[in-house]
Parts: structure tokens; C-alpha cells; sequence
């Protein structure tokens, strides 16, 4: 439940105690606590951190939201806003022109020579640059000269990140401004293209075959998603330790939908008793048996073979193990997921044979932190706007399951420590 009446003063002690116990986690494992300077960890706290000092981070965090929120109040809601819609305006206009590649890594340069080096006018440039300093990208050591942080520095050097800067601040921005327009258009709708995207990019065709005829975009987007996928609430060993596999034995997985496979190679990996058949779209099973040739890894290539398959298609494997849908079900419509799943279910063997969905299952609103929840209804938005789909919460997936085949049955939901996406496992009631 949302507390409408926090005590200021409770919640900065609750925010002390957390940053004590990270504090204490940084001495004794001589960890560099966090700063905003360049070359200091760009991880708060690392992967290997025990879950009791990554849950005082995020409460951290949501506490310091908290303490803005109240003392921000009513009478700065909107000038506050306008400072995000300005720094993601300044963050495109920085990476478009390169900015954040032409500050030297190490050391500074004056606006001038910074100018000159990106062909900007100066008085722009500074004034950008000095907004997006409020966000700790870039800092001015002394007047009239710029360097990085570790923010800004981050973002330099990782052109994934680059790149989904840049989607986010030129595409999902515009896309997002334009649901307004989308349900006026088309209220209820549930066809993929008939979207806030399609209105923002003037198209008729549904996302992915949109992006096929714009290669630079289609590049844009497979960096995003790479990005996307390297974050830590999306990590495949979510996915590895989030199922008992091992209790499976020999066994055979249909990873279905599973692109090129890192899925598949990931649980390969920690269990040699499995075996893998990733069904895909053609173009991708392509990319899918090169990545595993150049993997050079015959104790796991042995055991993984790609299949063009559709997944609205009769399912041509059967009685396997399990069935795999990770990330799939959220682009689709209640329908359409029906659709999937009633393929995987005619296929089903009583007692043996079981659907893994790996997909976010939404809490209910104020059962986690909003630093979390925020983070969840983001992507629950971008599926609407883009896909005319979204997040789900377990009734709606409960719902979908249903409409799908009454005998399905949820056997567990389990949400992997750190993971933003569930796994539930279901059997055919027999
Ligand atoms: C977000 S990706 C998920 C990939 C993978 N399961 C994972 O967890 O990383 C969705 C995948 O569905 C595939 N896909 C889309 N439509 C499909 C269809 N009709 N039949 C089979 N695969 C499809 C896409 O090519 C894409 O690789």
C-alpha cells in the first residue's frame, strides 16, 4: 500500500541505516564507494554484492526519492518536469553530435576547442552542456572548460549505451508524446499497427517489419536491445538459476522464438544433460548458427540446433521436456498469446512435458519500491505504445492461460532475487 504520510524524519533514518550497512559492505571489501567522478565504478554496488547490501541500495535510493518528492511538494511538480523533458533533449543533442566522444577521456577542453571539433555554435553547446552538467554528465573543472564524469565517461565509452541514449531521447520520446493521438485514433485497438509508434513514424507497418526497411534503425535498436539485455534485472542467469533444471535430467528444451540462441547457450552451459532446439524466424536462425560457429564451443554447439519455425504454426516437436518462451508473450495481444501458447499445449505430455514463460508478472501498485516499480511500468508503456500489448499481472497472465486452454495450470511463479522478469511454469491438468 502507497503511504501518503511518510515521516521525513523516519524515512532519512531509514535512508542513514541503509547507507551505513553500504558503507560498512565498502570498507570491509574495499570496494570505492560511489562518486561522481570519472574512472569510479560504474556499478553502485557489484554483481557479486550479498542480496542484504543490493536491497539497502535500492531502498536507499528510494528512500533519497522519497525525501525529493516531499520537500519538492506540490508547488514544484511541474518545474521539476520540465527538467526531465530538457535533459532528454540535451542528452540527444549531445550524442548527435558527438559531444560525449570529443571530450577527452582524460582531462578537459575548453567550449571553444569543443565547438570547433563538433562544428556547433559555442553559446548552444555551453548552454546544453551546462544542463546536462545538473544530471552529472560532464562537469566544468574551471570556467569556461569541460570533462567528464563517470556518467558521462560511462557513456562515451560504450557504444550500446550510446546507442540506446540515443534511441530513447529520439525515438521513444516522440513515440510516447504521441498515445494521446493513438488512442483517439484508434481507442481499444489491439492490431500491431495501430500505434503511438505508428503515428510518430508515419507508417502502416507493425514495429519489426517497419524496422527491416530502415537499417540504421534496425541497428539503433539491436544496440539498444544488447544493452537492454546486459542489465542486470534482464540477465540470462536469472533464466539459469531461476528453474530447478538439473531435476529435469536428459532432457530436451524447444527455446522458442529464441533468436540467436544466448538463452539456449547459457543453460547449455551450466547443464551438460540438456539439449536445445531454438526455433526461429529464417533470417535469425541464419544469425543463430553463426553466432554458435564462431562460439568455437563443441560441447555445447553438440547439443543446440536451430529450426525456422513460426510460432503461430503447428508445433512440430513433440512431447518435449519443456517449451521455452522468454520475452515473447509480452509483444503479443491477449489473443495472439493464446494463439502461441494453444501450439505448445497440443504438444504437451501429461506429467512430462511443461511451458516455461519468462516474462515480467507486474506487482500490484505500492508492493515495491517505486524506484522498482517505476522501472517495471516503463517497459509495461513501451509495449502499449509500441506493440499494442503489455506488462502483466498474474491475474491477466492467469487470464491468458485460460483463454489458451482451460487444463493449463499454473504450477509456480517464481520471481529469481534481482530478476525483473518472473518464470511460471505450467502443466496440462489432466
Ligand atoms: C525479444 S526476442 C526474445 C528472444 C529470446 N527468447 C530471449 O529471451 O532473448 C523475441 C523473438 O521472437 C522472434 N519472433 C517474432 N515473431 C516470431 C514468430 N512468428 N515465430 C518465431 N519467432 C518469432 C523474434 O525474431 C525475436 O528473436
Amino acid at each position: 500500500m502507497t503511504d501518503l504520510k511518510p515521516s521525513p524524519e523516519e524515512v532519512a533514518q531509514t535512508l542513514m541505516q541503509d547507507v551505513q550497512i553500504l558503507m560498512n559492505y565498502y570498507r570491509t571489501n574495499e570496494y570505492p564507494p560511489p562518486s561522481f567522478e570519472n574512472g569510479s565504478p560504474a556499478h553502485a554496488v557489484p554483481e557479486n554484492a550479498p542480496r542484504h547490501v543490493k536491497i539497502a541500495r535500492d531502498a536507499a535510493m528510494n528512500s533519497a526519492l522519497k525525501i525529493f518528492d516531499l520537500f519538492a511538494g506540490p508547488s514544484q511538480f511541474l518545474s521539476n518536469l520540465t527538467v526531465s523533458y530538457q535533459s532528454l533533449a540535451c542528452l540527444r543533442w549531445l550524442c548527435h553530435f558527438n559531444i560525449l566522444k570529443l571530450v577527452p577521456l582524460q582531462g578537459d577542453i575548453t567550449f571553444d576547442a569543443l565547438a570547433a571539433a563538433a562544428n556547433v555554435p559555442k553559446n548552444t553547446l555551453k548552454s546544453i552542456a551546462r544542463m546536462a552538467m545538473t544530471a552529472r554528465l560532464f562537469y566544468e573543472p574551471t570556467p569556461d572548460r569541460i570533462a567528464h564524469t563517470a556518467t558521462s565517461a560511462w557513456l562515451a565509452t560504450n557504444q550500446p549505451l550510446h546507442d540506446w541514449a540515443l534511441y530513447i531521447c529520439k525515438e521513444a520520446v516522440a513515440v510516447a508524446l504521441n498515445m494521446v493521438e493513438a488512442t483517439e485514433k484508434w481507442p481499444s485497438s489491439t492490431e500491431t499497427n495501430q500505434t503511438a509508434f505508428n503515428i510518430a513514424l508515419q507508417t502502416d507497418l507493425p514495429f519489426f517489419a517497419h524496422l527491416k526497411t530502415r537499417p540504421e534503425h534496425l541497428r539503433l535498436y539491436s544496440e539498444y536491445q544488447k544493452a537492454v539485455a546486459s542489465t542486470e534485472g534482464l540477465d540470462l542467469q536469472h533464466l539459469v538459476h531461476g528453474y530447478d533444471w538439473q531435476a529435469l535430467g536428459k532432457a530436451q528444451i524447444v527455446d522458442v522464438g529464441g533468436s540467436i540462441g544466448l538463452a539456449s547457450v547459457a543453460l547449455a552451459t551450466a547443464y551438460p544433460d540438456l539439449s536445445f532446439v531454438v526455433q526461429e524466424l529464417p533470417d535469425v536462425v541464419k544469425q543463430g548458427k553463426e553466432y554458435i560457429s564462431n562460439l568455437k564451443d563443441e560441447s555445447i554447439a553438440s547439443r543446440i540446433t536451430y529450426a525456422t519455425h513460426n510460432f503461430f504454426d503447428d508445433q512440430p516437436i513433440i512431447g518435449a521436456e519443456v517449451y521455452l518462451l522468454r520475452m515473447i508473450l509480452h509483444y503479443w495481444s491477449i489473443e495472439e498469446s493464446a494463439k502461441i501458447l494453444r501450439k505448445l499445449v497440443s504438444v504437451l505430455k501429461p506429467n512430462s512435458s511443461r511451458i516455461l514463460v519468462m516474462d515480467t508478472v507486474l506487482p500490484s501498485p505500492g508492493s515495491v519500491t517505486t524506484v522498482t516499480e517505476r522501472q517495471l511500468r516503463t517497459r509495461d508503456l513501451a509495449m502499449l505504445q509500441i506493440h499494442n500489448s503489455g506488462e502483466r499481472n498474474i491475474e491477466d497472465w492467469e487470464a491468458i492461460y485460460k483463454e489458451a486452454d482451460p487444463r493449463l495450470r499454473v504450477k509456480r511463479v517464481h520471481l529469481p532475487f534481482g530478476s525483473q522478469m518472473s518464470v511460471m511454469e505450467l502443466v496440462l491438468d489432466v
